[in-house]
């Protein structure tokens, strides 16, 4: 089991896992009369791989939405680099350095790949509108920057040869590497992705798992994804915490969570009381 309370540790592989980022303190979120997160904790480390998985309906997504500040739950706290954060829209999360795709792909399918990654600095952006028109040569620069700064997510993530042809035109495979493109392009501490991998067939599956763990690599972005393919989330995957109706019923390395029996059970379907 992994201690907490200690700074960081190694992985087999060699890689550096920071201290805690984020932290989620007895979370409850309902909608109504349904609980779609019961009473959950748990933290994401700087630097690691962070799985959410569980059966349909367990509320994964609503954990995404809590973190990513599209849903305030009704009880618990979200500690963010130590501190207890306020409530805030969505946009203000970003801010914070917190960027996320989508389960159904979010994209402006009438743009070009480049302007869909381009949207992704909005957060980024210094000049508005008025010191553009006051101040041409500072805003000139600064989106010399921007561009600069998209042509080289798109160099890493070998998106090249597409990136002036419109979204629409593009197979879904692509069109997930594009989002994932965009969300990169806010340099954002943690990236929350909600299921990566779906659709996807087995060549792209391997393709979006090494451009994630490459992207964990070279800007040592915090990782969060919710994926169904448990070969890809216990090959990714650092720590997994697993949901079952709304309940956490485990957590911890890939290998502990395979072996913990409820986990079991639930995907085997076993009855709950
Ligand atoms: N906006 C909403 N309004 C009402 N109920 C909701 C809403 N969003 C989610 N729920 C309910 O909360 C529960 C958890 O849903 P959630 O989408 O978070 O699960 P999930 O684990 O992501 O499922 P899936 O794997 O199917 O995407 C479900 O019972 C769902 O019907």
């Amino acid at each position: 089991m992994l201690d907490t309370q200690q700074d960081g540790y190694l992985t087999a592989d060699g890689r550096q896992i920071g201290p805690v980022v984020l932290e989620l303190k007895n979370i409850t979120l309902r909608f109504g009369g349904v609980e779609a997160i019961k009473d959950i904790s748990f933290d994401i480390r700087t630097g690691e791989v962070r799985a959410i998985i569980g059966p349909n309906g367990a509320g994964k997504s609503s954990m995404m939405n809590v973190i990513s500040g599209f849903y305030n739950p009704q009880e618990g706290d979200v500690i963010y680099k130590g501190y207890k954060r306020a409530k805030m829209a969505p946009y203000q999360v970003a801010r914070t350095g917190i960027a996320r795709t989508f389960q159904n792909i979010a994209l402006f399918e009438g743009m070009s790949v480049l302007d869909n990654i381009m949207t992704g600095r909005m957060n980024l952006m210094k000049t508005g509108f008025l010191s553009q028109a006051l101040w041409w040569g500072r805003a000139a620069r600064e989106e010399d920057e921007h561009r600069a700064a998209v042509e080289r997510i798109i160099d890493f993530l070998e998106i090249q040869h597409i990136r002036k042809t419109p979204v629409s035109r593009l197979p879904y495979g692509l069109k997930k590497r594009v989002e994932l493109a965009r969300a990169l392009a806010a340099e954002p501490q943690i990236l929350l992705l909600d299921e990566p991998m779906a659709g996807m067939n087995v060549e792209e599956k391997e393709d979006m798992s090494r451009f994630i763990l490459d992207v964990n690599d070279e800007f040592g972005t915090t990782i969060v994804l919710i994926e169904h393919d448990m070969g890809v989330v216990m090959d990714l995957s650092d720590r997994v915490v697993v949901m079952d109706y709304g309940k956490k019923i485990g957590d911890g390395t890939p290998d502990e969570v395979r072996g913990n029996q409820a986990v079991i059970d639930a995907y085997l379907g076993v009855t709950h009381d």
